[in-house]
């Protein structure tokens, strides 16, 4: 029976010479789902990230996108299909203000042409539409500040600002906290939590901050040694003996 998942990873591996990085490698997040990945220092996170986004291609299995198979997919294809991701460093424009970085995603997905000359509307319907994304990450006051001056928090949370003037169906957010001042931790997870709430998206999230994971999400995959060692809901992860022994090393 084909896969109502948004996102399914199946079988996954990934072997670089004799070293198994990934070992089948299986995961269904349902549609509208949130879901954290943890586990310790080169579990695999980042590669199973890379193996879905597409920067590497995996030696087995499979990844598909609401039940389309885009295991050999280019990175913007994908895009396009509707999987959206952050890095774990930035990617956006610094010389740009905060606006003109979110006004020009929502005009690529508007039309893929970035000409305000040719379509003075599109820009405009653009430029609306980056506004609202703004005043949901609540960015509105730095809106004319240039992208490279913001915080470590601020610039994620812009990030999070043009992932959704894309419009993605499945988010990938790669270590949102990295980085991030203590301080502006609370807030940066609240911007996620609405995001996900208000948008209906199908998120995946790998994240060191454990306490932001479980406040976060439904369901839990721990990662160790290339494999998935758990997947449950955070209470259950946090009670599992063998996760509490090969991840977090002593009881919690
Ligand atoms: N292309 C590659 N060639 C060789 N080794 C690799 C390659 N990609 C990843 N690795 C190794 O695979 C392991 C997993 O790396 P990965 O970055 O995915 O772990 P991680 O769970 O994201 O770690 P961290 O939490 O430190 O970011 C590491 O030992 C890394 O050195």
């Amino acid at each position: 029976m084909p896969s109502s998942a948004a996102l399914t990873v199946e079988s996954l591996s990934f072997q670089v010479g004799g070293a198994k990085i990934l070992t089948d490698v299986n995961l269904e997040v349902a549609p509208g789902e949130m879901i954290g990945v943890i586990g310790p220092n080169g579990a695999g996170k980042t590669t199973l990230f890379n193996m879905i986004s597409g920067i590497h291609a995996p030696t087995a299995g499979r990844v598909l996108l609401g039940g389309t198979d885009i295991t050999h997919e280019p990175i913007h294809r994908r895009a396009k299909a509707g999987l959206g991701r952050t890095f774990q460093t930035s990617n956006l424009f610094p010389g740009l203000s905060v606006a003109e970085n979110v006004r020009l995603a929502a005009q690529r997905h508007l039309g893929g042409n970035l000409s305000v000359w040719r379509f003075p509307r599109r820009g405009d319907q653009a430029s609306t539409l980056a506004a609202g994304y703004l005043d949901e990450v609540g960015l509105t006051d730095l809106a004319e500040a240039p992208a490279s001056g913001l915080s470590h928090g601020d610039k994620r949370k812009l990030e999070i600002a043009v992932l959704l003037a894309m419009d993605p169906k499945v988010i990938l957010l790669d270590e949102p906290m990295a980085g991030v001042a203590r301080a502006d931790v609370p807030g940066l997870s609240e911007v996620i939590r609405r995001m996900h709430r208000d948008h209906k998206c199908t998120v995946l999230m790998v994240e060191h901050h454990i306490d932001v994971v479980l406040g976060l999400v439904e369901r839990v995959a721990v990662l160790h040694q290339g494999t998935i060692l758990a997947l449950d809901q955070p209470d259950a992860i946090m009670a599992d003996p063998l996760v509490q022994s090969a991840y977090l090393g002593a009881p919690v």
